[in-house]
């Protein structure tokens, strides 16, 4: 290939997919190696420069993972991001400590636009944080280039040898001046021309889908949601009847889910669709289980035994689609990335799976990204714009042991909170927004009698590709209104709190 490559340098970090997105969509191709890639495999590349991700490690421990330091004499321009910027300040001897404050989310951040990292930035302007450590001391022949409230060295620069670390995030949106950032890096110092531009995603999918599956048979497991959706027309664009669709109804849905996903996939599409209803199934052997990792496998393993069963029923099936995005890839853990929670499509999945493979041809791409693939390829805006909804359903969100009658009265605050965000008319502008059944109970008085009910907690958050979030700042009135029914309306809810949480340092779904 003969494009510009720069190489991104995995250290286990959650964003690693998101630096590489962003340096693509600056028109720069990219590709993430995992760190123990050789410095020789590395110069063969001939990058014009090279990405230290960020990643869960503490660098001066004995099992950190590392590079060999002969990587910055290399001539090849650096950019540490979090880790990595840890990473450059402790190899070439600079001074790296826990932090005296740890800082997780929207931080204030000063500037010195003096130099080609931050040419043309605000002076004062914020980042996204999520570290524990920092660099206490720059390294020999390295200058400060940005500060903040508690962070010495929040960003340093060995201009000369074209050196960078950022203790901050530049690839989550959430650091307004982020892009511009990695754009600077890539132009002003890797010295980058451009010249990649993002290929037809869906008409390359659609046929290398087309070759790989031939004249087979598939199932893809349908939700309903945005992804799967997607990942079905591709396949359904690829093979035509060859695929039959599966829907799994586990007791687990909001209010009215189940038909209206039904209806709707009926409506909308020209697929072989399946409705499977296994509520006892899945409830059954979620019964008693309050462990968030414990329930999400069980489920994970439950999903599976349904398509076998239903791949039988049709006889030879040889690949299972599924609907997995980067955000279930790296969180449910990676080689160097931390497990965070196990998606039940990835890291909940059995050891033993009955189809020769599991396809999956969104698992490179963020949210935002699948959204678009499905404009592409001509799916309503309405069910591409929708709001996420997590395959474990509502049994993540029912936190402790699940029963049937607390998924009942979640379904009914969940049902209550999404029908006044309607109403208001600012579904469009929420990322996620759902109701928690909090395993608390706290004590009130409602009609002179005293109460001893659950807390239902509601969260929303603004976010465009789920890595990063902010928590909403819906109108207090509007709040104040689906309180007001809940308690009202809803039995055993005696309270009802606002989740006023990042994501870092919380999730968005609360297990
Ligand atoms: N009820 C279900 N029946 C069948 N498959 C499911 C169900 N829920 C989830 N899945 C499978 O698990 C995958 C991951 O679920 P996830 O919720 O992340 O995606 P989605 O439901 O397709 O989209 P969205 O994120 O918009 O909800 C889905 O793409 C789908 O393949
Ligand atoms: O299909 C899914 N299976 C899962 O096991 C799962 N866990 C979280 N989510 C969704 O992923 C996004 C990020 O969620 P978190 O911030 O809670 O990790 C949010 O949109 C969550 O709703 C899941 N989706
Ligand atoms: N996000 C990161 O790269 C974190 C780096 C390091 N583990 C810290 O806590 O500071
Ligand atoms: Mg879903």
């Amino acid at each position: 290939m003969n494009h510009e490559l720069v190489v991104v340098l995995d250290f286990g970090g959650q964003y690693n997919q998101l630096i590489a997105r962003r340096v693509r969509e600056a028109n720069v191709y990219c590709e993430v190696l995992p760190y123990d890639t050789s410095i020789e495999e590395i110069k063969a590349l001939n990058p014009k420069g090279i990405i230290f991700t960020g990643g869960p490690s503490v660098v001066y421990e004995e099992d950190a993972p590392v590079v060999g330091k002969e990587i910055f004499t290399l001539g090849i321009p650096v950019l540490g991001i979090c880790y990595g910027s840890q990473l450059m300040g402790y190899l070439l001897d600079g001074k790296v400590a826990k932090a005296t404050h740890r800082e997780y989310g929207k931080t204030d951040l000063k500037v010195m636009a003096n130099n080609p990292l931050f040419n043309e930035l605000d002076e004062e302007t914020s980042c996204w944080m999520s570290h524990t450590y920092y660099i206490s001391e720059p390294p020999v022949g390295f200058e400060v280039i940005a500060t903040t409230e508690t962070c010495p060295v929040a960003a340093m620069a060995h201009v000369e040898n074209k050196l960078y670390g950022v203790q901050f995030h530049p690839e989550v949106v959430h650091t307004p001046q982020g892009n511009k950032m990695l754009r600077n890096f890539l132009y002003n110092v890797c010295e980058c021309k451009g010249d990649w531009i993002m290929s037809d995603f869906a008409e390359e999918t659609i046929k290398q889908l087309k070759e790989k599956i031939g004249d087979k048979k598939v199932l893809c497991a349908l939700s309903g949601g945005v992804d799967s959706s997607v990942a079905a027309v591709l396949i359904h664009k690829a093979v035509g009847k060859q695929l039959t669709c599966i829907f799994v109804d586990h007791g687990l849905l909001r209010k009215d889910e189940g038909d209206e996903v039904e209806q709707v996939f009926k409506e909308q599409f020209d697929m072989n669709l399946i409705r499977v209803n296994c509520e006892d199934q899945f409830l059954g052997k979620l019964a008693g289980k309050s462990d968030p990792e414990e329930k999400r496998k069980i489920i994970g393993e439950e999903f599976i035994r349904v398509f076998e069963a239903e791949a039988k029923k049709i006889g030879v099936v040889d690949y299972l689609v599924q609907g997995t995005i980067y955000p279930d890839v790296i969180e449910s853990g990676t080689k160097n990335a931390a497990v965070i929670k196990s998606h039940h499509n990835v890291g909940g999945l059995p050891e033993h799976v009955d189809f020769k493979e599991i396809i999956e041809p969104l698992r490179d791409l963020f949210k935002d990204e699948v959204r678009n693939v499905g404009r592409a390829v001509g799916i309503p805006e309405f069910l591409v714009s929708r709001q996420p909804f997590p395959g474990p359903g509502l049994a993540i969100r029912v936190i402790g042991d699940i029963t049937k009658e607390k998924l009942d009265t979640l379904r009914e605050a969940d049902f209550i909170f999404r029908e006044e965000v309607k109403k208001a008319g600012i579904a469009g502008g929420l990322g996620q927004y759902f109701a928690v059944l909090t395993n608390l109970r706290s004590v009130g008085v409602m009609g002179d009698e005293r109460t001893y009910s659950y807390t239902v907690a509601l969260r929303s958050v603004d976010t465009s590709d789920f890595m990063t979030a902010d928590w909403s700042r819906i109108d207090h009135e509007l709040l104040a209104k689906i309180s007001n029914r809940i308690v009202n309306e809803v039995d055993n809810v005696n309270r009802i709190v606002y989740d006023i949480t990042s994501k870092p340092p919380a999730t968005i779904e609360w297990e």
